[in-house]
Parts: C-alpha cells; sequence; structure tokens
C-alpha cells in the first residue's frame, strides 16, 4: 500500500486546474445504462473510484473507450448481465448507481449489499422504498438486492424520508425511463444532481425542478447518447483553498464553479481568507493564521460533509476555539484520533468536534481511514514542523486525481512512497 511523506512549513502559491467532479462523473457514467447508443463524457476525472465504475460497466457487458485521459466513450446498447459483485461493490458504494438504471431499461438488477463502511451504516432503504413505488419487486437474497419489474416501471409520487444524494440520483435515472410522471419530494439538491439531470435531459429525459427539493421526471421510452461535459469538482477546489489557508499561501483554482461553493467560500472568509472570483476560477489568499470557525454539516447548499475533515485541521491550526459538527454521517471523524497523535488539541463530544488551535502540529506517522479523512491529514502534514507520513492512501487515490503532482506544483514538499 503506497504512503505519502510530507514535510511542511511551504506557503502553497500558483494555480491549480480542478478536476472533474468525481461525484457527478460516477452516476453520469452510471446513466449510460440507460441509453441505446454510445454516449461521450468528458472532464472525466481519472481516479480509482472511476477505473471502478469502467470495470463494473465492462462487466455488465458495456464497451468502453478512452479517447483521452478525461475522455471515454460508453456503449451501452448490449448489456448481457444486470449483476454487480460483492467485490466491486464493497470497494465502491455508489456502485448501488447500477440498480435504477438496469431495472429501468432491462427489467431485473442485481446489486450486492454495500454493508457499513468507515464513515457510517449508510443503508440503502431509501433506493429500494422508491423504486418498490414504481412498481419494482425487490428481494434480498445471499446478501445481494434482486430486482424484477415486468414491462416499464410506473411513474410514481415519491417522499424522502432522509435527503439522500445517490438516493435521488438512483430514483431521477429510474424514473427517466418509467411509463407516466414521477415526483420526487424532499429531494437532494447538491449540484451533482442538478449535473445528472442535465445529462439525461441531455440524452432526451425529461426532467425538471433539479436544484430544488421537488423533482418532476416525466418518462420517456428511450434515451440516447449525448456529449457531455462532467462539471468541476467542488470538494476538490475546497480541498484545495483549505490547504492554501493553512498554509498562508495564495492558490488560484482554475475550471471551477464558484457557485457550487457558497458555503465553503463564505467559512473560508469568516477564517480570514481574501477570496477573488471569475466566472471559472476562485483564488484564495490568507495572509495571516486563519481564525477558527465554526461548521456544521447539512444537506446542499448548507456545508458539505465533504469539507468537513478538512475544516478540522483547518481550526486545529487556527486562532481560538470552535465547533465542528457533523449530522450526516454517524462516524465521519476518524481523522480526529490521527490529528491528535500530531499535537492537535481536539475531542469529540457526540457529532462535534471541539479543537483550540496549536501554535504548530508535529508531524508523525498517520494513517488515512476514508476519502476526506486522508486529505484532512494531508493537508495537516503540509503545515507540520517535522516530517508526516500519511500510509493507506489508496483513500485517497479513490477521489483526488494526483493529488500529490497538484500539491508539488504549488511548491507542496510530498512524494509518494510505493508500497507492496
Ligand atoms: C458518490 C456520492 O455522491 N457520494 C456522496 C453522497 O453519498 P450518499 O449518496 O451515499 O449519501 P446520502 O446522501 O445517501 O446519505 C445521507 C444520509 O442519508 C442516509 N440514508 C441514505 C440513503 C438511504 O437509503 N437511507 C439513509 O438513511 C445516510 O445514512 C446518511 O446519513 O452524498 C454524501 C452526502 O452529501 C456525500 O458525503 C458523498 O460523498
Ligand atoms: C464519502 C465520499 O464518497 P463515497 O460516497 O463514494 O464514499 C466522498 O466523496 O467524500
Amino acid at each position: 500500500m503506497d504512503s505519502f511523506k510530507i514535510t511542511g512549513g511551504q506557503p502553497l502559491k500558483g494555480e491549480v486546474t480542478i478536476s472533474g467532479a468525481k461525484n457527478a462523473a460516477l452516476p453520469i457514467l452510471m446513466a449510460a445504462l440507460l441509453s441505446e447508443t454510445p454516449i461521450t463524457i468528458t472532464n472525466v476525472p481519472r481516479l480509482n473510484d472511476i477505473d471502478t465504475t469502467v470495470k463494473l460497466l465492462s462487466q455488465l457487458g458495456a464497451k468502453v473507450e478512452w479517447l483521452d485521459i478525461n475522455e471515454v466513450v460508453i456503449d451501452a446498447s448490449q448489456i448481457d448481465h444486470c449483476r454487480a459483485s460483492y467485490e466491486l461493490v464493497k470497494t465502491m458504494r455508489a456502485s448501488i448507481l447500477v440498480l435504477g438504471p438496469l431495472l429501468a431499461r432491462f427489467g431485473h438488477a442485481e446489486v450486492s449489499l454495500p454493508g457499513g463502511c468507515a464513515i457510517g451504516a449508510r443503508p440503502i432503504d431509501l433506493h429500494i422504498h422508491g423504486l418498490k413505488l414504481m412498481g419494482a419487486e425487490i428481494e434480498v437474497d445471499n446478501g445481494y438486492i434482486v430486482a424484477r419489474n415486468q414491462g416499464r416501471l410506473t411513474g410514481a409520487s415519491i417522499f424522502m424520508d432522509t435527503v439522500s444524494v445517490t438516493g435521488t440520483e438512483n430514483l431521477m435515472m429510474a424514473a427517466a425511463l418509467a411509463e407516466g410522471t414521477t415526483v420526487i419530494e424532499n429531494a437532494a439538491r447538491e449540484p451533482e444532481i442538478v449535473d445528472l439531470a442535465n445529462c439525461l435531459n441531455a440524452m432526451g429525459a425529461k426532467i425538471s425542478g433539479a436544484g430544488t427539493d421537488t423533482l418532476t421526471i416525466a418518462g420517456v421510452s428511450r434515451l440516447q447518447g449525448e456529449h457531455y461535459r462532467v462539471m468541476p469538482d467542488r470538494i476538490e477546489t475546497g480541498t484545495f483553498l483549505v490547504a492554501a489557508a493553512v498554509t498562508q499561501g495564495q492558490v488560484k483554482c482554475l475550471n471551477t464553479d464558484p457557485g457550487a461553493l457558497d458555503a465553503v467560500l463564505s467559512k473560508l472568509q469568516e477564517a480570514g481568507a481574501e477570496i477573488v472570483t471569475g466566472e471559472d476560477w476562485i483564488e484564495l489568499s490568507m495572509h495571516k493564521r486563519p481564525t477558527a470557525v465554526n461548521v456544521r454539516t447539512a444537506p446542499h447548499p448548507a456545508f458539505p460533509t465533504d469539507m468537513q475533515a478538512q475544516f478540522v485541521t483547518l481550526n486545529i491550526i487556527a486562532e481560538g476555539t470552535a465547533t465542528t459538527t457533523e449530522t450526516i454521517f454517524e462516524n465521519r471523524f476518524m481523522h480526529v484520533p490521527e490529528l491528535q497523535r500530531m499535537g492537535a488539541d481536539v475531542r469529540l463530544e457526540g457529532n462535534t468536534a471541539i479543537t483550540t488551535g496549536v501554535d504548530s502540529l508535529q508531524g508523525a506517522q498517520v494513517m488515512a481511514t476514508d476519502l476526506r479523512a486522508s486529505a484532512s491529514l494531508v493537508i495537516a502534514g503540509l503545515v507540520a514542523s517535522s516530517p508526516t507520513q500519511v500510509d493507506r492512501i489508496y483513500h485517497i487515490d479513490r477521489g483526488y486525481q494526483h493529488i500529490e503532482d497538484k500539491l508539488q506544483a504549488l511548491g507542496a514538499d510530498i512524494t509518494r512512497i510505493k508500497g507492496s
């Protein structure tokens, strides 16, 4: 397993080009299963999760061809299997996103139950409930969700008890090919939902309300391939901006969307950062030690849970005491004990991390436990007074394209140590 070796102390300076959004690219690649003709997708980030998705689509029988590093054509005209195996689902929970498309187009899908995950239990009951309302028969057999329906799914009125991003995406994709109209209430409003809806509409779907809490989907009988560009990754952008703020640097993120980051940018300004934005760029300058900021995660447009760990790192070196409260996942503080090992003054009370900023962190050998926890440890390493080793970085490779190359280009001293 690979590790990162980081020697901190340099303020990050320069420009970084942001990749396409993992959490938009994943459902959009899965949406290719709905199409009878090939779809070309650009601005696809090259990450382990994308490789897993491509493997999954290929196993189902789709033909996948990379035209360029970030451009892929998926031809799902011939699908010969409708089963997503445990081996793939356990490495990437988003594999559940094949359920809606396979069921809608072929009337049959088998997907391994994902099981628990480092950040929480993450059930999928809302996906199943919504599909059942559309007429599917669903049972669990030997650890697999087995879903069937005769003919097309039927449009339904669905109220989601909890706001779920992939739940909304799965139901939206299923409803796109259903007979009749589906209304999803209490839908997720994340920008990635809007991106998926835009892609589906370009393929011929009739979806309105994306970005609000009510989606209306008038089902159509077929969808066709298109050429679609994935939105920029707002979480990668936020991660580089926090790294710039923590190291008191100056970083311009290119190829991004400031409009998708309101809550994060406002917290960075509260922490003392100067932020200038253009149509597709954000520049952050930090001229002093950050001020600690209280953060509370909640569904979009509130502060994203995927930026929580990075802000804990900001708070542990900031001036003052702050609370960081996690309301989405019940166990998303695995970075806290690792940060304590680097000298952070942080304690957990229920779903809140209480931090009092320290003047400097010490380097240590720390272990990444999930994707964003890994990012928080890398950022901590960038300001530590002695070298840091972050182990198990396969987590970070799931969601960041060449993070060490991008950080090196900004002046960071970070190298990958190849493991066995
Ligand atoms: C691939 C992808 O896009 N992943 C994102 C997606 O994950 P994901 O879509 O898995 O997260 P959800 O939005 O579904 O989870 C939100 C909450 O709803 C609960 N829940 C969800 C589904 C369900 O059927 N029942 C249920 O109770 C979850 O346990 C969690 O407490 O949104 C999360 C919340 O913004 C992000 O952290 C992830 O990065
Ligand atoms: C939690 C995340 O991803 P996933 O839902 O794929 O685990 C994330 O992107 O931070």
